[in-house]
């Protein structure tokens, strides 16, 4: 029950995110009331946390499993609330267990005003890494249910 991609999560992100050309991905998130930092704008931490779970995504397309090690943020533009921010994200390289990935969110559509950006350097972790850190309901619901979390993480392709 991811905060970012949930479903079940009532004032979560509910990001979609989808295969793009190359080791990339792009996806979409409705600004809500529920995500406002100072009066009518977005909470910066959310945006960051969009990115992350943007970024997070590329993983799965390269199949490399992989945490958050660093994540920095450029806040352009104030980003007001009931708008919709387009993300686009890319791969930009491996080096041994490090996957550098960069982002840019633009305001109600792919080619909206730029209004972030972010880098992030995410770092190759076996899969134990998960099972042992982890609470151990979450962990055991996964494994009973593997099949259901990989169909969560499946991208959509030319949706
Ligand atoms: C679809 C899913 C979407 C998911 C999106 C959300 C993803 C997340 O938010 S994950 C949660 C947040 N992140 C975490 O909890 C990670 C917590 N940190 C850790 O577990 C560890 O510090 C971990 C795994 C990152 C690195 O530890 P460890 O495995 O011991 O590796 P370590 O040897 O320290 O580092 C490996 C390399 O990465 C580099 N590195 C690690 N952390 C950093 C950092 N913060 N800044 C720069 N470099 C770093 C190291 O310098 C090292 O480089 P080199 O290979 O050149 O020597």
């Amino acid at each position: 029950m991811c905060f970012a991609c949930g479903d079940e999560q009532a004032n979560g992100l509910h990001l979609r995110v989808f295969a793009a050309e190359g080791v990339a991905v792009t996806a979409q998130f409705e600004v809500a009331a529920a995500h406002q930092g100072a009066p009518g704008l977005i909470h910066g931490g959310l945006l960051t946390l969009a990115f992350d779970e943007v970024m997070g995504s590329l993983q799965w397309m390269m199949r490399i499993p992989a945490v958050t090690g660093r994540l920095e943020t450029d806040f352009l533009r104030p980003i007001p609330l009931g708008r919709t921010v387009h993300f686009a994200a890319r791969c930009r390289g491996v080096h041994g267990r490090k996957l550098y990935h960069c982002a840019e969110g633009r305001l109600d559509g792919p080619d909206g005003e730029p209004v972030a950006r972010a880098s992030a350097l995410f770092v190759e972790v076996r899969l134990d890494h998960f099972a042992k850190h982890g609470r151990a309901e979450e962990v055991q619901a996964v494994l009973d249910n593997p099949g259901d979390h990989r169909t969560l993480r499946a991208f959509e392709v030319n949706p």
